[in-house]
């Protein structure tokens, strides 16, 4: 009998391969003391020295073997184990606690952890958190004196079955045999995801228990489109998943065909497809998989890795960046979006009963202008690498929009009296993802040049259900009708004023939802890198002007279930 285990889909594919048990050494750390703390300090010194030649000589194979990208995963690592600040750290607890080195290590980690753990939810955020454990694990290693599973022993075609695969590991991978991925833990921390992904390997993450279930060798399916683990599968389900398998691939060279085509309906209107993106390596994605433009930053990356907030120069030089990697193509920035799920150790804001309703994102910006305003100048400085766009988020009224829009200009005007030059023609725009908001869009369409409409808040908001509670999950529901008039209505007034719109919450890679939205007009679709090339391709084969009595239709539905048989029925190219 097969086993079906659930995860996270972490990168796209399918493979069928036997597993490859990658299960470490008990690396548990007792509480212990010294009183030798010289031979415990020596100890620490002789175990970071070790665990840096370890790390640096897997970013040179991994440079030499699987590309720069792929070395780069291991960066944080080679960062955390130059810190000298960390080092002090350790060897204060050792001195001052009579703590062994394993201990103090542990400990140091653990409380740097407790900071980042938090922030597990976005994928980002927790490369860094990731990343201390991988380098903690390494030299309590060395401590103790015991090996780590080493991927490079793989002789085999193999899925490798881990509790959790660290960046460290994936950059050792030889492309020959490893066939695909499965983990017990996580989260898909931004280092695995790309790495997966450059790789082209099939991955589930989260799957709580793989390592308990699967045998070294047991044969596996890994469904990476859907987030699905397939032990010891009967013959019909490997037929069927071969089938499965086959079909991707035909799909991946049909959408890779159009990586630098244009987005045209086949009566001619062109629309743009772009991505989200959080940080610069997201950025490398998002063109190789053909993105127009950038229609989401969640700056949010940039004040996560820091324990403090980071510099105007330091923005600027990653802002600076992403325009430049960008090539003139549009970058809608988005400034930080703070709150709610997203907490930020260095911002220390107060508990809330109700923190979705809270004191997020701009109400954060404009009650705390010390940070909103070293943000926009830093944006302004900027502007000249790139074509720049500027976006503020959940904008609830006119007066906060309108009081973001003065702390930029008075920072523009600040900076071309310092002689900085600045950009001309920068858009302004606003997230539309509070319902207040869609219903006074004629109103803020006066005064905006674009809207985004976040359709993960806007839906969260309308229906009242919490977008990370899944006993509430029913009532997220992107086809009903409610939504549908609502984005309607948005896109309606923006073209009114002659605005133009994008959607940047997950709604827009939805390819239900391409249909309705290109008939609706929505100029932009803005989503996740790895669904450009299907939502570019369903574009390419659908007729804007037949499509409008389906939305007619679609908006005096009654339910969420009746649009999507509409859909299903009258444009069966929305079908994989
Ligand atoms: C894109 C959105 O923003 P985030 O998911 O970052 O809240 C949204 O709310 O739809
Ligand atoms: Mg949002």
């Amino acid at each position: 009998m097969s086993a079906l285990l659930n995860g996270l889909a972490a990168s796209n594919g399918i493979a069928i391969a036997p597993a490859y048990l990658l299960v470490g050494p008990d690396l548990s750390v007792n509480q212990q003391y010294s009183v030798n703390e010289n031979h415990e300090v020596k100890r620490l010194h002789d175990s970071f020295a070790l665990t840096l030649n370890e790390v640096q000589a897997i970013h040179q194979h991994a440079h030499a073997t699987l590309g720069k990208r792929a070395a780069a995963v291991v960066d944080d690592q080679l960062a955390i184990l130059k810190d000298r600040s960390l080092h002090a750290e350790i060897i204060e607890k050792i001195n001052q606690e009579h703590l062994t080195a394993e201990w103090a290590i542990k400990k140091t980690a653990d409380d740097r952890l407790k900071v980042l753990e938090k922030m597990n939810d976005n994928d980002y955020l927790s490369s860094r958190a990731t990343a201390i454990k991988d380098v903690t694990k390494r030299i309590l290693s060395h401590l103790m004196g015991v090996k780590l599973p080493d991927p490079t022993q793989l002789d085999h075609r193999a899925i490798f079955v881990a509790q959790n695969i660290t960046p460290t590991d994936t950059a050792q991978f030889d492309r020959r045999f490893v066939a695909g991925l499965v983990t017990d833990e996580g989260g898909r921390t931004s280092h695995f995801t790309i790495m997966s992904k450059t790789l082209a390997l099939p991955a589930v993450v989260g799957t709580q228990n793989a390592t308990e279930v699967i045998n070294d060798g047991d044969l596996l399916i890994v469904d990476g489109i859907h987030g699905k683990v397939i032990v010891r599968p009967s013959t019909e389900e490997v037929d069927h998943y071969q089938r499965l398998a086959a079909q991707f691939t035909r799909e991946q060279q049909e959408w890779g065909a159009l990586k630098d085509e244009q987005t045209v309906s086949t009566d001619g209107r062109h629309f743009k497809v772009v991505a989200n993106v959080g940080t610069l390596a997201d950025v490398v994605d998002a063109r190789q998989n053909g993105a127009e433009g950038i229609g989401l930053v969640r700056s949010e990356f940039l004040y996560a890795r820091d324990d403090h907030f980071p510099s105007e120069n330091k923005q600027t030089k990653a802002y600076k960046q992403f325009l430049t990697e960008m090539s003139g193509q549009r970058v809608v920035v988005r400034t930080l979006d703070i709150g709610g799920d997203k907490e930020l150790g260095s911002l220390n804001l107060p508990q809330e009963n109700n923190p979705f309703l809270g004191f997020r994102a701009i109400r954060i910006g404009l009650a705390r202008p010390e940070i909103l305003r070293p943000q926009l100048r830093a944006l302004l400085r900027s502007s000249v690498y790139g074509q720049l766009a500027i976006m503020f988020p959940m904008i609830a009224t006119i007066e906060e929009f309108r009081q973001a829009r003065q702390i930029l200009d008075e920072e523009r005007q600040r900076l071309i009296d310092e002689g900085v030059s600045v950009a001309d023609g920068i858009e302004v725009g606003m997230m539309l993802e509070i319902p207040s908001s869609a219903v006074m869009a004629d109103v803020f369409a006066r005064e905006v040049d674009f809207f985004s409409i976040g359709s993960n808040d806007l839906i969260q908001y309308l229906f009242a259900a919490d977008r990370g509670n899944s006993q509430v999950a029913y009532l997220y529901q992107e086809l009903h009708p409610a939504v549908l008039r609502l984005v309607k209505q948005v896109i309606d007034a923006a073209h009114a004023e002659g605005k133009w719109v994008s959607m940047c919450g997950e709604m827009a890679g939805n390819p239900l939802a391409t249909p309705l939205l290109m008939a609706m007009g929505l100029d932009e679709f803005s989503m996740n890198s790895s669904n450009i090339l299907h939502i570019r391709s369903l574009i390419n084969q659908l007729n804007t002007r037949q499509l409008q009595p389906l939305v007619h239709k679609a908006i005096n539905a009654a339910t969420a279930s009746e649009v999507e048989q509409m859909i299903r029925q009258e444009v069966p190219q929305v079908l994989k």
